[in-house]
């Protein structure tokens, strides 16, 4: 027998360490306590985590019972997170059960479900609600809300004038009932849950919202009726046995609110390492504080490491998630010397950098967003000649920095079709992406860029230019097949073969650990049942297995084929966009199994669905780099850009109308007033979770100061949207905006006059300096 040559585990750390820049250095050298790591675009945030985290398992000899905790934003980041980390380890010789990489519902899951008790979910029992189910519970919410609250109704009807016709009246009550209560409900349930807020909570800070208006302005206390509709969401959720996304954190943080409990997570987590901390909310930091804290010293400092970049923050229109509480903590942690700032980057050529540097500064001391600065004051800067990323701050393509302004908005997609086939021409190698502020411009581009004629004639594809039009792919998930295999194995337990495809479903997401599925597959029945003589594998790695398998064939007997599709997504884990997936596709199938509400239907009309064309399902092994091929021109969103990075990125719709845009009052709704209910109450929760993290912070604003400060919101966001698209950029950065552009982006061939950015001209000028 050989034995493995012993690791040089000191020399190995030091070459760990020696392949990081300085920020990334600084991290690493972390030994206890909090940490804020405030780092710009391309500073290599996860490089540097997984490093620090290898470091930190070795030098504190971290196992099983001991374990170090790395969140995520998403399941890819997580992935990749855990193959770096993993990666270090093995160079090391140490243990890879020394540490959990998650996401943060992941997380939550695992501690509240450990304890159903304490937290009151249960894995076997619950269900998690899937959009369009959340959706007819919020239009319950509504009715139940008017025949309680006849009078507040009533008000809303009157709006800012009325003169009782009855049509009218009707149209009020359809608008009321159909678009502006539930989309209050749905913004207040998200924005008060996730900032800790019960409805009885919420009902008081109703009381402490400023009344004094204009005489010529109507109030409708819209907090009282959010409080109202949120109450009885919370019940109707309870009655059903459903939770939502929120309830899995809360469900943790009950956990972990007994005292038993909190010590044993406490106890086996020596430390959480969360990446993407600018998009966390209020509440999920509460649960990362709590459970890096000393169970022996509560009040102590937690070993809490949050990195981060608040200048990404770009989900705080939809989300509770805003930059300005990752940036108090970078502040806190500054006054005691505990901020790293990351401020190399090794992604782009100088001049990109320097484009974004311009922007940022210029919307900060514009004040184009209101009274507060979008972005936090941190400036990207290159990074040193001895850096080890290789081929760092790339030459520029071209002027590295190009910005236009063509007639129309298809002149703007011929110039890139252009740009496009010189630079692959030069070189097939290129990566290209065309980021959009919005799906069906995307769309737009897609039909041009396949009909070549429209274009100018350049045949892109026939140069040999792959195309990946990531709106398109995203309907191609593996959802269809695995909903197929699953129900397959639901249908027959016993077929070997059915199992086994089951079992490698749960495997591959990761709910199940890999071991040899053949041994538990070959007697079905003895696996799933066994007998007092039956031996079957007795492994944690099998028992896991079992109790997921007889979850699922339990639920046939509970559930309805219908609803087995969402039974089944959260049993694999889904995230939301695959579970509103699954929720369609159960739709589609219950649709064509009306007259036949069997499983063996729904199985059949699956196995069509995943036969067909349209639904083949794609490998999303990887999609990070799926998106980022060499010798591909890639269609994708702004949001969905985030993280990734190409040699060459257009932006070629910047127009004021979309970037920043305006907070939009839809026509039906005016009777109400120059706002909208749902933006008034995001901005009068907002001020209250603010209050003691941003200065000025804490009153409720009145109707109209809370309107003008979702303005201001929205304004912020998109500047730092615009700041995370033109930083995808290595070597060219490609800036457009149209002299005429689409009213609307849903019938992109009427044109207007249009006016670009703000930001444009600015750079423009700074360019011709
Ligand atoms: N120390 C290093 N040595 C070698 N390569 C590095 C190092 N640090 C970062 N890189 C490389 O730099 C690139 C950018 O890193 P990464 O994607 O982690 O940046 P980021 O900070 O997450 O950027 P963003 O926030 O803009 O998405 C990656 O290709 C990574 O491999």
């Amino acid at each position: 027998m050989t034995t493995a040559a012993p690791v040089d585990r000191e020399a190995a750390l030091q070459e760990i360490r020696a392949g990081l820049r300085r920020g990334q250095q600084a991290l690493a050298d972390w030994e206890n306590g909090r940490l804020a790591v405030s780092a710009v675009p391309g500073s290599g945030k996860s490089t540097g985590m997984a490093a620090a985290a290898a470091i930190a398992i070795a030098r504190h000899q971290l196992h099983l019972n001991r374990q170090l905790v790395l969140v995520t934003f998403t399941r890819s980041a997580a992935a990749n997170l855990k193959a770096k980390v993993r990666g270090h380890l093995k160079a090391l010789g140490l243990p890879q059960t020394s540490f959990t990489v998650s996401t943060l519902h992941g997380l939550a899951l695992s501690i509240a479900t450990r304890n159903p008790e304490l937290s009151n979910l249960n894995l076997d029992t619950l269900t998690l609600v899937s959009p369009s189910q959340n959706n007819r519970i919020l239009r319950a919410c509504v009715e139940q809300w008017i025949v309680a609250n006849p009078n507040s109704y009533y008000r809303l009807i009157e709006g800012r004038q009325f003169d009782g016709e009855e049509t009218e009246q009707l149209r009020r009550q359809s608008v009321l009932r159909t678009e502006v209560l539930p989309s209050l409900a749905h913004t207040v349930i998200r924005e008060a849950k996730s900032s800790g807020l019960m409805p009885a909570a919420l009902l008081d800070l109703a009381q402490n919202v400023n009344h004094f208006l204009p005489g010529d302005v109507e109030d409708y206390d819209v907090l009282t009726i959010a409080a109202g509709l949120y109450d009885r969401y919370q019940t109707l959720l309870s009655q059903r046995g459903w939770i939502d996304y929120d309830d899995m954190i809360l469900g943790a943080l009950r956990t972990l609110d007994d005292p038993d409990s909190r010590r044993f997570w406490q106890g086996r987590t020596f430390a959480v390492f969360e990446d993407e901390a600018q998009d966390s909310s209020p509440l999920q930091t509460r649960l990362l504080t709590l459970l890096a804290a000393d169970p022996d010293d509560p009040h102590g400092e937690p070993n809490l490491v949050r990195v981060g970049d608040p200048n990404q923050a770009i989900n705080s229109t939809f989300t509770p998630a805003d930059p300005v509480f990752f940036n108090q903590f970078c502040d806190d942690c500054r006054r005691q010397g505990r901020l790293v700032t990351m401020d190399q980057a090794g992604r782009s050529s100088g001049i990109i950098m320097a484009a974004a540097n311009r922007m940022l500064a210029w919307v900060n001391q514009a004040q184009v967003a209101g009274p507060e600065t979008p972005f936090r004051n941190q400036a990207i800067a290159p990074v040193d000649p001895d850096d080890p990323q290789l081929g760092a701050n790339p030459e520029p393509l071209g002027a590295g920095v190009e910005i236009l302004s063509p007639p129309t908005t298809l002149d703007s997609v011929k110039l890139i079709t252009q740009r496009v086939s010189e630079l692959y021409a030069a070189n097939p190698e290129t990566s290209f992406a065309i980021l959009m502020r919005e799906g069906r411009q995307g769309q737009f581009v897609g039909n041009l860029l396949r009909d070549p004629d429209l274009v100018g004639g350049v045949d892109l594809p026939a140069m040999g230019l792959k195309f990946y039009d990531v709106g398109e792919q995203d309907r191609q998930t593996q959802v269809p097949e695995e909903m197929l295999t699953l129900l397959q194995f639901i249908e027959r337990p016993h077929s070997a073969d059915r199992l086994k495809g089951a079992l490698r479903v749960l495997v591959d997401r990761q709910r199940v650990p890999t071991q040899d599925l053949n041994a538990l597959a070959q007697a079905p029945e003895q696996f799933l049942y066994p007998g007092p003589l039956d031996a079957p594998p007795d492994t944690e790695a099998a028992r896991i297995a079992r109790r997921y398998c007889a979850g699922l064939l339990r639920s046939r007997l509970e559930l309805p084929p219908y609803s087995l599709f969402s039974f089944i997504g959260l049993t694999l884990g889904y995230n939301q966009s695959e579970l509103a997936t699954a929720d369609k596709l159960a739709a589609r199938v219950s649709q064509q199994i009306r007259n036949d509400d069997t499983l063996a239907a729904a199985i059949a009309v699956l196995q069509d669905i995943v036969g067909s064309e349209r639904f083949t399902a794609v490998d999303t092994e990887d999609t990070d780099s799926l998106y980022t091929r060499p010798g591909q021109l890639t269609l994708i969103t702004m949001h969905k850009a985030k993280g990734l990075d190409w040699d060459v990125v257009f932006l070629p719709f910047l127009h004021d109308k979309t970037i920043p845009g305006t907070l939009w009052v839809p026509p039906q709704g005016e009777f109400l007033g120059d706002f909208t209910l749902a933006e008034v109450a995001r901005a009068q929760i907002r001020a209250h979770a603010h209050a003691g993290f941003a200065p000025g912070q804490g009153e409720i604003p009145d109707i109209i100061s809370a309107w003008e400060q979702a303005k201001h919101l929205k304004a912020a966001e998109e500047y730092r949207l615009l700041y995370v698209a033109m930083t995808r950029a290595k070597r060219l950065l490609w800036m457009s905006a149209a002299q005429q552009a689409p009213f609307t982006w849903s019938k992109p061939e009427n044109v207007q006059a249009a006016n670009p950015c703000p930001v444009l001209p600015v750079l423009r000028e700074w360019m011709g300096r």
